[in-house]
């Protein structure tokens, strides 16, 4: 589980300082689903990076299941990143000379996964998402909604327990939109995820039952009573 206290994050530009997040405290229960929302600039990015481990507070905690991140050495936060949490981005991130396994295998080389394991566990990835087809396909040779679909397997090959999606289907039409979303859901039902994800998307805002709010860095959380 989550728990932020006090969490702020300040950048500075020039002379100039930019809160982009302001104490915000929020807790996250394991297996929750939760979607941030905000107008542009508002944070919403920031704080993924927190939950992440990609970057850490100017003040403030961020513990995952009791370990405050902020205190960790960088190998151990690369240790945390790479064990415990999957990212999927708006632009899929591939590696565009790797085939959809070794993109997807490009995940467990940190966790010291070799040969046929790796193999088979890509596979088996990229079957869940669909792609059982498409193994030795490039990025190049795929659609949109089938490159996120190979992201949503490199982020969940190494069963992590929590997944970060930032803007997932900020790239697709409307038709992949709902396929990536479908694929997210079922994922995060299968593999009992803690499930965050940024959108911008009001529709996929409704469906979701807990909805974090981040505007100037100060954030709201409202649960949906109907979702
Ligand atoms: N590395 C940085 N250096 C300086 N300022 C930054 C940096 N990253 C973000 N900011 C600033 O922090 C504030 C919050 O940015 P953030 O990217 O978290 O917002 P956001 O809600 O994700 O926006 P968007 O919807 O446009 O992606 C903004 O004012 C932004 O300009």
């Amino acid at each position: 589980m989550y728990e932020l206290r006090g969490v702020t994050k300040r950048y500075t530009r020039g002379k100039e300082a930019v809160v982009a997040l302001d104490s915000v405290d929020l807790a996250i229960a394991d297996g929750d689903r939760l979607v941030i929302q905000g107008p542009t600039g508002g944070g919403k990015s920031t704080l993924l990076q927190m939950l992440g481990a990609l970057d850490r507070p100017t003040a403030g905690e961020v513990t995952l299941d009791g370990t405050d991140l902020a205190k960790l050495s960088e190998a151990k936060l690369t240790k945390v990143r790479s064990e415990n949490i999957g990212f999927v981005f708006q632009s899929f991130n591939l590696i565009p000379t790797l085939t959809a396994q070794e993109n997807v295998e490009t995940a467990l080389v940190p966790l010291g996964i070799k040969g046929k394991d790796r193999r088979e566990r890509a596979a088996e990835a990229l079957k869940s998402v669909g792609l059982g087809e498409r193994l030795g396909h490039l990025p190049s040779e795929m659609s949109g909604g089938q490159q996120q679909r190979v992201a949503i397997a490199r982020a969940l090959v190494k069963e992590p327990k929590v997944l970060l999606a930032d803007e997932p289907t900020g790239n697709l039409d409307e038709s992949m939109r709902d396929e990536i979303m479908d694929v997210l859901e079922r994922m995060w039902k299968e593999l009992g995820l803690t499930f965050i994800m940024v959108t911008h998307d009001s529709s996929i805002a409704k469906k979701a039952p807990r909805v974090a709010t981040i505007r100037k860095g100060r954030i709201t959380v409202k649960e949906n009573a109907g979702a």
